[in-house]
């Protein structure tokens, strides 16, 4: 890394050092808006060339025009990654258009705030496969049709899931079981040269919060007060991390998660939700169950 590197009127701003990437390739999924954009626009001003999956095309193609502006090369790849023919279909073509892939940036995904009593099977599901199942499916294709054979990184997106996602809890299942799937991956493709991390944005104020309704606005201006650091996150600052963890600086790292969220876990105070008002004592161990050491403490003190 070096000072941040500004050289080119309009060009992405990046601490990286030049020519980082040079000649790679990298599957950047969600690629057509947030953090994954932010994403390929770095990662083409290191020198790779980027292959953007996303099911809206005019959106990738959109991305793919603003990086043509300064030399960068992308291909278009419209797919919905819950989709396992699509997806196959979509790494085959990415291979044959670039012929290679060097790295997967499992980034795509997304849900819609609901307490779990109001979530339904189709809607769970919705949420699950997108942010599970999907990544999963990219995830094998790259490493089956290339990585396993040529080694590579894998970064999977996934979100502050500590201590529980209130109001999303479809989204915090699902990018729970993508944290452990990136522990696993780690393991079973090290032999092929192949690390597998995560990254686990906070509150970043990225497009994906224009996807939300005003009630949802005003909750996560509530909420930014809670954050230590003060604000919210940037695109910028999840696509330095995502960038470090593809790179050869995290040679050594695998089966990692680096959080970007300015220690929101390590506040613990950031459920407003209501509260029990129903306020049932407990009463107690009967003293005939309770271990003997714990006797003389007995529920009633009085
Ligand atoms: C309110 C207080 C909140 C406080 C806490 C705030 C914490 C903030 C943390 C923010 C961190 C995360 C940020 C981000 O992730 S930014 C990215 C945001 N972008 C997106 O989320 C966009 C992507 N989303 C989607 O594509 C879709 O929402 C989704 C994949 C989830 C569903 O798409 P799909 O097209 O497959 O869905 P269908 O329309 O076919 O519906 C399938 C079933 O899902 C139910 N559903 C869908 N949307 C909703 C909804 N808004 N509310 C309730 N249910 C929904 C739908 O009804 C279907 O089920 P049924 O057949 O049973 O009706
Ligand atoms: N912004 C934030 O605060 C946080 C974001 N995240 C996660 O980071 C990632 C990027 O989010 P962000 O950039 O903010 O939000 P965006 O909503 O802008 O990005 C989500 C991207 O995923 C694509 N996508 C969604 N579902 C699918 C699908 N089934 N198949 C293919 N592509 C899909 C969307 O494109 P299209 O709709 O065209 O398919 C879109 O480009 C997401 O996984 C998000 O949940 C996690 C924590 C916090």
């Amino acid at each position: 890394m070096s000072s941040p590197n500004t050289t080119g009127a309009g060009r992405y701003t990046t601490v990286f050092r030049d020519g980082l990437f040079d000649g790679q390739v990298i599957v950047v999924t969600g690629g057509g808006s947030g953090i994954g954009r932010c994403t390929a626009h770095e990662l083409c001003r290191l020198g790779a060339s980027v292959a953007l999956i996303g099911r809206r095309v005019e959106r990738l193609e959109a991305v793919r025009g603003e990086l043509a502006v300064h030399g960068g090369e992308a291909s278009v790849h419209a797919c919905d990654i819950r989709d396992e023919d699509a997806v196959r279909a979509s790494v085959a073509a990415v291979r044959a258009e670039h012929g290679r892939i060097d790295g997967l940036v499992n980034n795509a995904g997304g849900q819609f705030p609901a307490p779990l009593e109001k979530i339904s099977a189709n809607g769970w599901d919705a949420v699950v496969r997108t942010n599970l199942t999907g990544g999963f499916l990219m995830a094998r294709e790259v490493y089956s049709q290339q990585l396993h054979a040529t080694g590579g990184s894998i970064v999977n997106i996934i979100a502050d899931i500590w201590g529980g996602m209130p109001t999303m809890g479809h989204s915090g299942a699902a990018r729970a079981g993508m944290l452990n799937l990136t522990e696993t991956a780690a393991c079973e493709w090290a032999a092929a040269g192949v690390r597998v991390n995560a990254v686990a944005p906070g509150w970043i104020a990225s497009s994906g919060f224009d996807t939300y309704d005003e009630a949802m606005q005003a909750e996560l201006r509530r909420l930014k007060d809670k954050v230590p650091l003060g604000r919210y996150g940037t695109e910028a600052e999840v696509s330095a991390a995502i960038v470090f963890l593809l790179s050869p600086a995290a040679a050594f790292i695998s089966g990692s998660c680096v959080r970007v969220d300015g220690a929101v876990p390590n506040n613990r105070h950031t459920w407003n939700g209501p509260v029990s008002t129903r306020s049932v004592p407990f009463d107690g161990f009967p003293l005939a169950t309770m271990p003997t050491a714990l006797r003389e403490y007995g529920s009633d003190d009085s």
